[in-house]
Parts: C-alpha cells; sequence; structure tokens
C-alpha cells in the first residue's frame, strides 16, 4: 500500500485513502508503531462519502497510535486537508466528515505538493466543567472535538506527566498545560491514545485557547506556541474556533 507521512507542527501521521471503509484500528498500531512501523502519532483514512447528496467532499477515519479510535484531530485535519488537495480529491477550500461533525479546512494557495500553510475549523467549543481541583490545581474540562483538560499554569517548563496520566484515566480525556506568554499562548499536552505528551495538539491548542480567551487573559485572535516551537494562528468567532499552521509532507511511500 502507498502511504504518506505527515508532520503537523511535529504531530505525526501516517495518511492513506480508499474506496473501503472498514475497521482498521489493528493497521494503525502497525503503521504508527515507531520501532517496526512507519512510526506515527495516528492514522488517517480518507473514505469516500455515502451518497452525491452530502454537502461534504468525503469521509474520514481517525485512529490514535494505541489504536483507538477518535473522534477528531485538530493537527490531522490540516495534514488531511493537505493531503486530499494534493491527491485531487477535494478543492483547496473543502470540507469532511468526521465522527466530531463535519470540518471546514482551507490549504493556503501557496502550498505546493510537499507542504504548506492550511486552515482548519474545528467544531463547536463546548465547555464541560470549570472547576476541577486537582494536587491544588484548576482544571477545566471542554470538547473541542475530543475532551481536554485545561490548566492554565505560571511554569511551562515543568509538566508534570505522572499527574497527567492520573488525570487523563480519571477524565478520560487529553490534558493540557498553558501559559500565558504576553498576548499569546504557549502549551504542552499528554494526548489520550499516544499516552504521553506530543509535539502538538491542535485540539488541546484549540482547548487551551477558548479557555484563556473565556478567562479574558488573551485576545480572540492569537499565536499558541506547542512544545514544538512552532506557531500557530488561532481565532475564536461566534460560531466556531480557527487554527492556521503549516504542514509537511515529509515522504511517500510503499509499504
Ligand atoms: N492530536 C490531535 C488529537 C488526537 C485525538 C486525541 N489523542 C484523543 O484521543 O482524544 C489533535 O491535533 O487534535
Amino acid at each position: 500500500m502507498i502511504v504518506s507521512k505527515y508532520s503537523a507542527n511535529g504531530n505525526d501521521f501516517v495518511i492513506f485513502h480508499t474506496f473501503v471503509k472498514k475497521d482498521r484500528h489493528f493497521l494503525a498500531k502497525k503503521l504508527c508503531h515507531r520501532q517496526e512501523g512507519v512510526g506515527a502519532d495516528g492514522l488517517i483514512v480518507l473514505v469516500p462519502k455515502d451518497s452525491k447528496e452530502c454537502e461534504y467532499d468525503f469521509e474520514w477515519q481517525f485512529y490514535n497510535s494505541d489504536g483507538s479510535e477518535a473522534e477528531m484531530c485538530g493537527n490531522g485535519s490540516r495534514a488531511c486537508a493537505h493531503y486530499a488537495f494534493a491527491n485531487e480529491l477535494a478543492p483547496s477550500k473543502m470540507s469532511f466528515l468526521t465522527v466530531a461533525g463535519v470540518i471546514n479546512a482551507e490549504v493556503e494557495a501557496s502550498s505546493d505538493a510537499k507542504g504548506g500553510m492550511v486552515l482548519s475549523e474545528l467544531t463547536p467549543p463546548q465547555i464541560l466543567e470549570t472547576n476541577i481541583e486537582h494536587n491544588g490545581k484548576r482544571w477545566f474540562k471542554l470538547n473541542t472535538g475530543v475532551p481536554h483538560l485545561v490548566h492554565i499554569c505560571d511554569n511551562i517548563e515543568f509538566f508534570d506527566i505522572a499527574e497527567a496520566r492520573e488525570l487523563r484515566q480519571k477524565h478520560n480525556a487529553n490534558v493540557n498545560i498553558a501559559f500565558v506568554d504576553g498576548k499569546n499562548l504557549r502549551v504542552r499536552t499528554y494526548e489520550r491514545g499516544v499516552e504521553d505528551e506530543t509535539l502538538a495538539c491542535g485540539t488541546g491548542m484549540a482547548a487551551s485557547f477558548y479557555i484563556a480567551y473565556k478567562e479574558g487573559l488573551v485576545s480572540n485572535n492569537i499565536e499558541v506556541y506547542p512544545k514544538s516551537g512552532d506557531t500557530l494562528y488561532l481565532g475564536v468567532n461566534e460560531r466556531s474556533i480557527t487554527f492556521k499552521g503549516e504542514v509537511k509532507r515529509v515522504f511517500t511511500a510503499e509499504v
């Protein structure tokens, strides 16, 4: 099979397209394995939509590296949009169906086959809890396509992974710490399904940004810096959160 490997600010994915819609959680585990597979945080499979009447361009299946299926993946949505456009499966402005709902994405005109800037509009954020207390820290829980916990911290250099693991289990959510850096935000994320910190998490950056915005700590248009050190541009309007950043096609190969 021919697959492409993408990096969206360090969050990496194996991507392919097929006519066949079926369960692929074993394949995800195999392909994402860092030593014995291609190596990635997740697997994305583009499949055709159910009928011509559907208003989106295609559907996707998303799996974490441990084989679990997730409702959505923000960085994956940008990598997927670039893949779809580069492989002539969709126009540069497209929409596709995820378990969380329809995602709109746009691949910028300056992009080429190797990558470029891609914007994704996430499903409307839902705040679930605003006052979870754990080890003397305040956590927010919200859904930006998948569930996230967010803590606004005063030291982004220290991310307690053991604590993140506990919280992830207890709340079945990804876990983020966010630091207000001037007008912008630094974010680190422990990802469910990867079961470790990743270099970037799109829905995690969006969740952190939304909480910081709601708490009056940042404006409605800011830069967000994930662990990889890259810059993403996040914005919120009355409908949704948009985020934009570079994606790179690392390689395409037969595996
Ligand atoms: N990396 C993703 C999120 C992927 C899903 C997540 N690990 C989960 O299981 O909830 C992103 O960029 O949003």
